[in-house]
């Protein structure tokens, strides 16, 4: 199928959208096969202009779209599909890249046999380096998934997960990137405290950041592997990991974790 051969409305040009919309644009996707939706009128003119597609109301973009990509808040969502959900035709493909809603929360507010794919992708998409997991959910085929894949791949790398598994990877690499940016910056801190300059703290630790995740993606190693050739016997690492465990910072990663998962589930019960 060519790149572009169907047109994307987002709905809801936020954070998301706007990545979503700049991605498929960098990757070649046809202007004119892009719409952007906004609630304010002062964001659909900063879209405009920065990217010169098309920005209409709701209405239209689902009347003219193949794919409505659905990136509004999930606290937003409801509202959203009492106003376009009786009014999209069901032969249109929607995207959900909200966190916590399960594709039927979206079926039960479309006409019967609207396809519905869930997506949870994650800020490296403003490099394309995104993690975007992809599931079918009801009336969803082989080539609704393969068109979802052909518009998140030029974003980053991308999985098929079962639906089920979605509120889980939403707590892993939805919101994954906040973990990173808290960890690099108490470790910048951490420099401060040290007596390096900020400046000079932050390049060391952005720099060992991403080579460390580039060996982690590289290498094929075990990150216990990685880690173990760095800690050398009665050396300055083992110091420092000592007071991590001693501080508990791998439980509290696991109930960090389990807590984002729980909050998606929280959202679904909460817009049931
Ligand atoms: N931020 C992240 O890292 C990730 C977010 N997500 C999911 O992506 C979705 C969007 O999140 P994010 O981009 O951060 O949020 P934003 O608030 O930045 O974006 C949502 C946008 O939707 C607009 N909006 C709300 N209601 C309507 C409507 N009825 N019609 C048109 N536009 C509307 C909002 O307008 P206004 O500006 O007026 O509020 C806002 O600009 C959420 O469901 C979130 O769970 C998923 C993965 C990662
Ligand atoms: O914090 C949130 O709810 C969204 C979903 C995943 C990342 N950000």
């Amino acid at each position: 199928m060519a790149p572009g051969a169907h047109t994307v409305a987002v709905i809801g040009t936020g954070k998301i959208g706007e990545l979503m919309l700049s991605g498929l644009l960098r990757a070649g996707w046809p202007v004119d096969r892009l719409l952007a939706t906004t609630r304010r009128q002062s964001r659909a003119e900063e879209i405009a202009t920065r990217y010169g597609v098309r920005v209409v109301d709701n209405l239209v973009a689902v009347a003219e779209a193949d794919v409505v990509a659905v990136s509004v808040k999930p606290q937003d969502a409801d509202a959203l599909l009492d106003e376009i959900g009786p009014k999209v035709p069901a032969d249109k493909l929607v995207v959900s890249l909200c966190a916590g809603l399960p594709t039927n929360f979206f079926a039960r507010r479309l006409p019967d046999g609207t396809p519905v794919i869930r997506v949870m992708t994650n800020t490296p998409a403003l490099v394309d380096e995104a993690m975007t997991a992809i599931s079918a959910g009801v009336h969803a085929t082989a080539a609704h998934l393969a068109l979802a894949e052909e518009m998140f791949r030029p974003l980053g790398a991308t999985i098929r997960v079962p639906e089920s598994q979605q509120d889980a990877v939403t707590a892993l690499s939805g919101s994954g990137p906040a973990y990173f940016y808290l960890l690099v910056e108490a470790m910048i801190d951490a420099g401060i405290l040290l007596g390096l300059p900020r400046q000079v703290a932050h390049e060391l630790i952005v720099q060992t950041a991403i080579g460390s995740a580039v060996m982690l993606r590289d290498s094929g190693e075990h990150p216990v592997k990685l880690r173990e050739a760095v800690t050398s016997p009665a050396g300055t690492t083992i110091s420092a990991i000592r007071e991590l465990e001693n501080h508990g910072v791998r439980a509290a990663l696991l109930a960090a974790l389990e807590a984002a998962r729980d909050r998606a589930r929280e959202i679904a019960a909460q817009n049931d």
